[in-house]
């Protein structure tokens, strides 16, 4: 396959891409570099460009043969939605729109789309299942509720194929120690673990004590960017033109946030510090995948996914990594100098 990954130098898009390139597959990258790294791809493959820039996309699709596109390009922090919803709106929607005109005007008729299981609100203490009804509780859900929606429109017009990727909460690193989590604005909670482990003077703030659950904080389903990136491996031979499947990919498996916390005391040996604070506005209580379709459907399990599996290579990342992508020196697995790093 030849294969354009937008936002493909962020955390996941740069998982896939990695994991897409190593079994064969030609694959490109966009993205304006706001918050995603060079380094985590290949330079020669990386063009730079905003997601709203419909023409400079169709060109590329065209000039470099495109035949599927997997549009993981978006914002996706959930209480930076809530204080800019006009941003998310235009990244999020606009540049779906976009991606989706530009693929038309290439002739491109395939598309793997980042939505996420956040479309389904709070829960109610049961996995979340494709079917179930949509709620979604911030701009950011909204904005990828829409964008689903008008992928299933353009698919009915002009019939194209899609799958419709609802993620959980991606986290780990990769397992050579080379690439990990590294946003120019973090706001997501296991590299703010890792992060007041690293600093001593950091303390982490939990969002929330008080909601109806066993300990009282959020329950999330983590499930680790590589199986996350293997289920783009799958699904990208499973694109039929003229069909929309939508899947969950989580590990099935519910976790406090303060397990998570006493997971990363337990691996690195550090007690973070931290406090409770009010709930972060946006939040949904409880986000759990059912994934039975995606297992039936497409063969996929979740092979990483265990809790300790996910913490320990986010520490391994973090540790050596304290600077994201711009580590450098022994600390750093990166040997120096080396740029091509798909
Ligand atoms: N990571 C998760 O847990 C998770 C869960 C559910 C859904 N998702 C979705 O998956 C996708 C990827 O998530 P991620 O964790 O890799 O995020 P990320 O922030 O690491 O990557 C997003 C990439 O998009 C780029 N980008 C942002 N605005 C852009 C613009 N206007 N033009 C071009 N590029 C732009 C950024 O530079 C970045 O490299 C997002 O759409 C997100 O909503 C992620
Ligand atoms: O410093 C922090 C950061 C997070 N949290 C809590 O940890 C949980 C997870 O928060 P994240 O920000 O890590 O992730 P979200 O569940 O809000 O959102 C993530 O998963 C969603 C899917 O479930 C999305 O799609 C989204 O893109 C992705 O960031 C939430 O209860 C949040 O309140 C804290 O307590 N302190």
């Amino acid at each position: 396959m030849r294969i354009m990954t937008t936002g493909g130098a962020g955390y996941v898009g740069s998982a896939c891409f990695r994991y897409l390139r190593a079994r064969g597959h030609e694959v490109f990258a966009y993205d304006d570099l706001s918050l995603g790294n060079a380094a985590a791809v290949c330079d020669s493959r990386l063009f730079r460009g905003d997601i709203r820039d419909e023409d400079r996309l169709a060109e590329l699709m065209a000039r470099l043969a495109i035949d599927t596109v997997i549009h993981l390009c978006g914002l996706s922090s959930v209480a930076e939605s809530v204080l800019a919803p006009e941003r998310y709106r235009s990244v999020n929607l606009d540049g779906t729109q976009a991606v989706l005109r530009a693929m038309t005007r290439a002739g491109v008729r395939r598309l793997l789309f980042s939505s996420t299981g956040s479309v389904y609100g709070h829960g109610s203490g049961a996995p979340m299942a494709e079917d179930d009804p949509l709620a979604p509780n911030s701009p950011y859900a909204s904005s990828k509720a829409a964008a689903e929606e008008m992928i299933r429109e353009r698919a009915r017009d002009e019939g194209i194929g899609a799958v419709i990727f609802r993620y959980f909460n991606a986290a780990g690193a990769d397992l050579d120690g080379r690439h990990g989590e590294a946003r120019a604005r973090e706001t997501r909670l296991i590299p703010m673990i890792m992060r007041s482990l690293s600093s001593p003077g950091e303390e982490l703030t939990i969002f929330g004590g008080d909601w109806p659950t066993p300990d009282g904080t959020c329950i999330r389903d983590f499930v680790h960017v590589e199986d996350v990136a293997h289920a783009h491996l799958l699904a990208c031979g499973s694109i039929a033109e003229g069909r929309v499947e939508t899947y969950n990919v989580g590990s099935g498996a519910g976790t406090s946030v303060l397990e998570v916390v006493r997971e990363c005391e337990r691996v690195s040996g550090i007690a973070p510090r931290y406090r409770i604070a009010d709930r972060r506005p946006g939040d949904a209580m409880e986000n759990v995948a059912d994934i039975a379709r995606i297992t039936e459907r497409l063969g996929w399990q979740p092979k990483r996914s265990a809790l300790r599996s996910i913490v320990e290579t986010a520490w391994r990342w973090h540790r050596t990594h304290p600077e994201g992508y711009a580590t450098r020196g022994p600390r750093a697995t990166i040997a120096a100098g080396m740029k091509d790093a798909g």
